[in-house]
């Protein structure tokens, strides 16, 4: 897929006129009556994706079919827009198409909706969450019941890493109301990290601690995209920890090197002279 060109509908040549909420993967009916719709939303940087954030899904998949009554029906990665400023993040036109790469070459269930990415200004996660029930409980009333008689409301999570949930324990990080609204109303699904106590990660979030689903890795997993960058700095392979369709994407946008940038605008120099 890496040399095709997008379709018309993929999420990296949206804008915001012409957005379209990703719906082709999302299942449109149940399978198992018994349980409760679940889609999983993965906010974050994903500069770049890493087959670690992939993995979250995949662990949240099995972790709900065989410790809870959910049945996931559909997941999303939705990286943050350049107005979160954080260091090493590159142009979310890149983060998204190397996230949609990641999601068609190597999923047959995760989508990329890029409507957060999008936002000229910052979009809080709260309101992140609240876009997908819009979309997918009003929007689309929801999903086929298992015998086909009804719509079914689905429940939506945030999945993420024992770092992020760490910091909605951090005083003055998160709005108290988020959190509130978050952990209250949508709930979440918590992948440990080394390096992050759980215990500490979840010390202030008590009350809503019946929504949080705290997922062991079973083998563990520590790449992140810190790392990541850090070895495309020093021309170092990252073969096998990040799927390789980003990794040409990468290397064809000259993206993480330090002169990533000039280089990028020699090379388009090159391209006007000719
Ligand atoms: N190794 C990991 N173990 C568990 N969760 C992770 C891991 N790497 C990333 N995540 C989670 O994936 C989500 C998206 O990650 P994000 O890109 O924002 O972080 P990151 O990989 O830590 O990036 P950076 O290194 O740039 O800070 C977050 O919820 C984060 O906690
Ligand atoms: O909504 C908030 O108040 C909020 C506060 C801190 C972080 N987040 C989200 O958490 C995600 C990961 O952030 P970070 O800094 O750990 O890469 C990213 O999607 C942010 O938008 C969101």
């Amino acid at each position: 897929m890496s040399n095709e060109a997008p379709t018309p509908q993929a999420a990296s040549v949206m804008t915001l006129e012409n957005y379209r909420f990703p719906a082709h993967r999302l299942q449109q009916q149940q399978s198992d009556p018994d349980r409760i719709p679940l889609v999983l939303v993965a906010c974050g940087s994903f500069s770049p994706i890493t087959y670690l954030h992939l993995r979250m899904f995949e662990m949240a998949n099995d972790y709900s079919r065989i410790n809870t009554k959910y049945e996931v029906v559909g997941g999303y990665l939705s990286p943050v827009s350049d107005a979160y400023k954080k260091a090493g993040l590159a142009e979310s036109r890149h983060r998204v198409r190397m996230c949609e790469l990641a999601a068609e070459d190597t999923s047959s269930w995760l989508m990329v909706d890029p409507w957060e990415a999008l936002q000229p200004d910052y979009m809080p996660t709260a309101k992140v969450l609240d876009h997908f029930e819009h979309e997918i409980n009003n929007v689309r009333n929801g999903i086929l019941s298992a015998d086909g008689g009804t719509q079914r409301p689905v429940k939506i999570m945030l999945l993420a890493g024992a770092d992020l949930i760490g910091t909605m324990s951090t005083p003055g990080v998160w709005a108290e109301k988020d959190l509130d609204h978050i952990l209250g109303n949508f709930g979440a699904m918590i992948v440990e990290r080394s390096g992050t106590d759980m215990d500490e990660a979840l010390a202030n979030l008590k009350q809503w601690e019946d929504n949080i689903h705290v997922i062991t890795q079973m083998i563990q997993n520590n790449v992140s995209s810190t790392k990541i960058r850090l070895f495309l700095r020093r021309d170092m392979s990252v073969q096998y920890l990040i799927p390789a369709t980003v990794i040409e994407y990468i290397d064809q946008h000259r993206l993480y090197t330090d002169d990533g940038e000039s280089k990028a605008k020699d090379k388009d120099k090159q391209h006007a002279a000719n």
